[in-house]
C-alpha cells in the first residue's frame, strides 16, 4: 500500500524523533515519486492554453494563425500510448529506469503539472520547494482512517479549472509520532 511504504521510506530515513525538513527530500525518492504520480493523473491544471502567433505545422497539423490551441495534460497522464496502466496510482513507475529522469520542471512533455515555456509557472520552485515537506511531515505524523463504509476513497472527479473532486475526502487524521517532534531540533 502507497501510505505504508511511504511511511516506512520516512521512518528508515528520518526516523520518529524529529520532523521531516526540507534537506531531507533528495533521500525519500518514494515520496517524491508519489507526487509526481499525483500530478500525472490528477493534474491540479488539467489544460494548458496557448494562442498561435503565426501559422504552424505540428505533425500533420496545419495551426492557421490566431488559432487558440489547448493542450489537454488530464488525458496525456491518462494515455495508454504513453504510461503502462495508466489508471492505476502507482508511484514505482517513476523509480524504473526507464522514468527515473522524468521530472516536472517543463522539460519531459509527459508530464507537464507546471506548464512549459515562458509562460510555464513561475510558482514551480516554490510549489517543489514547500509540496514534499507538507506533504512528507503529513505521512510521517499521521496514520489517515477513510470514514466511508466500504474504506474506499472516491477519487473521481466533476468538471472544474483546477480537477476538484466529485466527493470531499473526508477522513481522520491518527497520530503516529509524539506530538513533542513538531518542535524538535531540526538539525
Ligand atoms: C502545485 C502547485 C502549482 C501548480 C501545479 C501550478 C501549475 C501552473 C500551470 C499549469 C500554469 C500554466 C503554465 C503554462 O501555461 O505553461 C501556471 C501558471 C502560473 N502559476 Fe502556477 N502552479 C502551482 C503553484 C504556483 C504558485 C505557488 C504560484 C505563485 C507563488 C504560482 C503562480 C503562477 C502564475 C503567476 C502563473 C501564470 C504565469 C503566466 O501566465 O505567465 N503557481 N501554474
Amino acid at each position: 500500500m502507497v501510505l505504508q511504504k511511504a511511511q516506512q521510506e520516512i521512518d528508515q530515513v528520518v526516523g520518529r524523533n524529529r520532523l521531516v525538513q526540507e534537506s531531507d527530500f533528495p533521500r525519500l525518492p518514494y515520496i517524491q515519486a508519489i507526487i509526481k504520480e499525483s500530478f500525472r493523473i490528477h493534474p491540479p491544471i488539467p489544460l494548458l492554453n496557448r494562442r498561435a502567433l503565426e501559422d504552424c505545422k505540428i505533425g500533420n497539423y496545419i495551426i492557421p494563425k490566431g488559432t487558440l490551441l489547448f493542450v489537454n495534460l488530464w488525458s496525456m497522464g491518462r494515455d495508454p500510448k504513453i504510461w503502462k496502466n495508466p489508471l492505476e496510482f502507482q508511484p514505482e513507475r517513476f523509480l524504473s529506469q526507464s522514468n527515473s529522469e522524468i521530472d516536472v520542471r517543463g522539460l519531459h512533455y509527459q508530464l507537464l503539472p507546471f506548464g512549459t515555456g515562458r509562460r510555464g509557472c513561475p510558482g514551480l520552485s516554490l510549489a517543489m520547494q514547500e509540496l514534499p515537506t507538507a506533504l512528507a511531515s503529513m505521512i510521517q505524523c499521521f496514520d489517515f482512517k477513510v470514514t466511508s463504509p466500504d474504506g474506499v476513497v472516491d477519487m473521481s472527479e466533476r468538471p472544474g479549472l483546477s480537477s476538484p473532486r466529485a466527493q470531499d475526502l473526508v477522513c481522520v487524521p491518527v497520530a503516529r509520532c509524539a506530538p513533542s517532534i513538531v518542535n524538535s531540533d531540526v538539525r
